[in-house]
């Protein structure tokens, strides 16, 4: 009997520029799932977390339908990892696609799903835990982040990205100090450069 395909609630995708971390500044295509298992203080997506407002994309629409002029794509959030992502990656790279996902780290991501790389950014509202394994990681740098919530060995020196919150100075100026503080981390700062730009 024909399994159903599997469908995924789509809050919205877009073409622009990979604004934050390792691949900052690739161009990319976004597809940003809605729901999330958690609810940071500053999201700055809050409304991807309303699934009736998302559209339920088999991964044939969002193939067929979602126009992907770069190799990059982005699966982002809401938090993608809610969802079994193999069929959607598989598809992907039967098109030569590179297949990146954005994630809280609260999840477990199998190999066989196949991403290409995983950027994860532990939360506070999950004690910064990390569930999955990571290419790189992000730490919004809010007023409660402190050095030693970083999991150093999680991924490869300079993988590390200090963000910064909101684009605020306060959270700006606390992310430099700590990587100036600890230059045995190479912590690098993460600017979201989509919000410089003004753009998606
Ligand atoms: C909207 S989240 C979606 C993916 C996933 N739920 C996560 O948190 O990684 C994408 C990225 O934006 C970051 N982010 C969210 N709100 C932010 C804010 N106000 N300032 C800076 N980064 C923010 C998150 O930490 C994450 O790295
Ligand atoms: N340009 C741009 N880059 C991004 N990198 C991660 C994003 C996200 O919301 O997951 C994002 C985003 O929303 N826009
Ligand atoms: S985990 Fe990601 S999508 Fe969810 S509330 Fe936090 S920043 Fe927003
Ligand atoms: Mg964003």
């Amino acid at each position: 009997m024909n399994k159903e395909p599997i469908r995924y609630p789509i809050t919205e995708s877009f073409t622009s520029i990979q604004g934050e971390g390792f691949h900052s500044g690739k161009g990319a295509t976004f597809i940003r799932v809605a729901g999330c298992n958690l609810r940071c203080p500053w999201c700055d997506t809050a409304y991807s977390f309303d699934l009736a407002k998302a559209r339920w994309m088999n991964t044939k629409e969002i193939i067929n339908e979602i126009k992907m002029p770069h190799q990059h794509i982005v699966i982002t959030g809401g938090e993608p990892t809610l969802y079994d992502l193999g069929s959607l990656v598989q598809e992907l790279h039967k098109r030569g696609k590179y297949v990146a996902v954005e994630t809280n780290g609260t999840n477990p991501v199998p190999d066989e799903w196949g991403i290409d790389w995983i950027t994860a950014s532990p939360k506070p509202g999950n004690e910064y835990a990390l569930a999955c394994r990571a290419d790189e990681l992000k730490y919004v740098v809010d007023d409660k982040f402190k050095v030693e919530y970083i999991n150093q060995r999680a991924v490869p020196e300079g993988r590390v990205f200090l963000q910064v919150e909101s684009g605020r100075p306060e959270s700006a100026q606390k992310a430099y100090d700590l990587i100036q503080h600890y230059p045995e981390r190479c912590l690098r700062l993460g600017i979201q450069l989509h919000k410089v730009l003004k753009v998606r």
